[in-house]
């Protein structure tokens, strides 16, 4: 079951994943998904007890971590006292890795597949809005997909509309009403935008910049997954503040906002 063959069916190579997966971790469904990106890393130790983890490289259609080094984990939380699994995929794929599409958006094939039927999208990413300083959390609206490839194939044609769950979204701010919404515009990367592009994203409509999350959320809602997507605002996009933030004040920003931000994930995810 080769996902780089393009004879082999990639929902092929989710099902095998979703049964390894119920083997190892013993859990026979899971009901949620959660994406964790950069400073999101904490959410998963609150929302409950980690009952099994798994080395990704294990599971059929997983490829090992872009980070060198890091094994890249798959877990099964059990949410409190619910009675209801998340599955946490630890690690993405980006698509400027070069891996192709299809293991770009396998986690979601994969989380369906293990009979979610919900996935909690989250990701670090640039802001355009001033108003939100590093370390604030966004929640994604609707999307502007740049990357010029779509993860579905065939004449397959998936409807979007209402792609980021305004039940969701709803359920999201009753748990902390002032969050704001915004645009996600996804670039290729992994290089970052030029002053220029920011602009243009913004002219387009986007309110954020980043490397990921759309192309897993149009395969999510093709695999049937409701969508929940929120950005971790790491940094002002490149040129919309004078001075460049320094890497420092970034990464500090964004571990300061891990507690607020995973309580609050935890919080969105045991309603
Ligand atoms: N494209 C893009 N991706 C990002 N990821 C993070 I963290 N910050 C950025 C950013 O400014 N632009």
């Amino acid at each position: 079951l080769d996902l780089d063959d393009p004879t082999t069916d990639p929902f092929d190579v989710a099902r095998a994943a979703a049964e390894h997966l119920a083997h190892a971790t013993g859990v026979p469904r899971h009901d949620v998904a959660l994406v964790l990106g950069s400073g999101w890393g904490g959410a998963a130790d609150l929302l409950g007890e980690t009952v099994a983890e798994v080395a990704s490289t294990d599971v059929p259609g997983f490829s090992a971590a872009a980070v060198h080094g890091h094994v890249g984990t798959i877990r099964s939380v059990r949410i409190g006292a619910s009675g209801k699994h998340a599955l946490v995929l630890g690690s993405r794929t980006h698509l400027y890795e070069g891996k192709g599409v299809r293991r770009v958006v396998h986690g979601m094939r994969t989380a369906a597949a293990t009979g979610a039927t919900t996935v909690v999208l989250t990701n670090g990413c640039g802001g355009l809005n001033p108003a939100w300083g590093p370390g604030t959390p966004v929640l994604i609206s609707d999307h502007l997909n740049l990357t010029a490839t779509s993860p579905v194939e065939g004449a397959t044609f998936v409807d979007l509309t209402d792609l980021y769950s305004p039940r969701l979204r709803g359920l999201a701010r009753e748990v902390d009403p002032s969050l704001d919404e915004g645009v996600y515009v996804q670039f290729r990367g992994p290089h970052y935008e030029t002053p220029a592009e920011v602009r243009m994203a913004g002219r387009l409509g986007g309110d954020l910049v980043g490397m990921s999350t759309t192309l897993e959320a149009i395969a999510a809602r093709q695999a049937g997954l409701e969508v929940l997507g929120i950005s971790l605002v790491t940094n002002l996009a490149a040129g919309i503040s004078e001075q460049p933030l320094s890497h420092e004040e970034v990464l500090e920003a964004g571990l300061a906002a891990g507690p607020r931000i995973s309580a609050l994930l935890a919080d969105i995810i045991r309603r």
